[in-house]
């Protein structure tokens, strides 16, 4: 038997159809929801996919501002942008993407973002609302998962379930929310001994360590969800060498999974659709605070 697609880009086109018309409302309030994307370096994947944030934005009805820095940017600059950025009513959300050079200290950068537009939800003051259960911006990537799992009609309370990876960006958050949804979760990394023992205990596993092909399938539960966070190229002399893959097997592991997301199509569309949701959320606040 072969798992169920948990299909990101039919989910992102859904829900992104429903942003729109919400951009529509908050526009017809004098309020046109803005985004500003800050790049440093010539990183090609960064490109790839602040080109899809951009894009994103364009296609719902959203303004968004781009601002392109050489590698060797002193990080001052950036902080004085950021600073700008922030008094500025016009715009609601703020991202630096990620990696930054080395001559940049990534927590400060993060923290220099108004709590208010931190739509990646990675400012510390953030990450401490979610682990309190209180409102907050989520993190697009975990989010757009728990909107994954929800939409493919998979249990999360009581489940099982098993985050590999324990960045900032993803494998902690995610393990937060799947925890304040109910999941019983285990945090499993470089340092963790039986990686498989874990591994085939989880109803739900999400795999976010940037190994490509790294999950087979027999580390996988029969029957459980399966959700590819990594985003990697096929390394050289295999097939498809160059081509995007994801930390998953998905030829073995599709044949053990009740569900899976494919990579592309799977967690990445949706990472982009809930930095959408959380800048509309930013401008409808502005919108409130406005009183219109
Ligand atoms: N689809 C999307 O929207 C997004 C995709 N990504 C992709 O997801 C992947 C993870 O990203 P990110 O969290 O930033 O990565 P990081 O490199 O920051 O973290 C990787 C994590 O995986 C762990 N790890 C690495 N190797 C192993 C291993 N062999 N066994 C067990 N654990 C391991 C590391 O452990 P330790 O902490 O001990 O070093 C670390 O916790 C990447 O492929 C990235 O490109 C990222 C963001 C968004
Ligand atoms: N401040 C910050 N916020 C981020 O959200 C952030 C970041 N830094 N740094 C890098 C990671 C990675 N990330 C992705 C977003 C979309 C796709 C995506 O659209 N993927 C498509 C394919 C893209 C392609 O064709 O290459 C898909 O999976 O179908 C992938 C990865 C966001 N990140
Ligand atoms: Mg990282």
């Amino acid at each position: 038997m072969s798992a169920r697609i948990l299909d990101g880009n039919a989910l992102s086109a859904d829900v992104r159809a429903q942003l729109a018309e919400s951009v529509k409302e908050v526009k017809a309030r004098g309020v046109t929801p803005c985004l500003v994307v800050i790049l440093v370096g010539d990183n090609p994947a960064s490109a790839v996919y602040v080109r899809n944030k951009v894009a994103g934005c364009e296609k719902a009805g959203m303004r968004s501002l781009r601002f392109d820095y050489p590698a060797d940017t002193d990080p001052k600059r950036v902080l004085d942008k950021i600073a700008e950025l922030n008094a500025d009513d016009s715009v609601h959300g703020i991202l630096v993407q990620l990696p930054l050079p080395p001559q940049f200290e990534e927590k400060e950068v993060l923290e220099a973002i108004s709590v208010d537009k931190d739509v990646d939800g990675f400012h510390a003051e953030n990450v401490g609302r979610l682990s309190q259960g209180q409102r907050a911006f989520f993190p697009c990537t975990p989010h757009g998962v728990m909107k994954l799992l929800a939409a493919g009609d998979i249990d999360v309370s009581g489940a099982d379930a098993v985050v590999i990876g324990r960045s900032n960006i993803v494998g902690k958050p995610m393990a937060m929310l799947l925890t304040q949804a109910g999941a019983t979760v285990t945090v499993c990394h470089s340092k963790t001994r039986d990686l498989a023992a874990h591994t085939r205990r989880a109803d739900i596993l999400i795999v976010a360590i940037g190994r490509p092909m790294f999950i087979t399938g027999e580390m996988v539960k029969p029957g459980a969800a399966v959700i590819d966070v990594g985003m990697n190229r096929i390394p050289a002399g295999l097939p498809n060498e160059g081509k995007l893959c994801g930390d998953v097997d998905f030829a073995s592991v599709k044949d053990v999974a009740g569900a899976i997301t494919p990579v592309p199509g799977g967690v990445g569309p949706m990472t982009i659709t809930m930095l959408l949701a959380n800048t509309l959320e930013s401008a409808q606040r502005a919108a409130e605070r406005k009183g219109v």
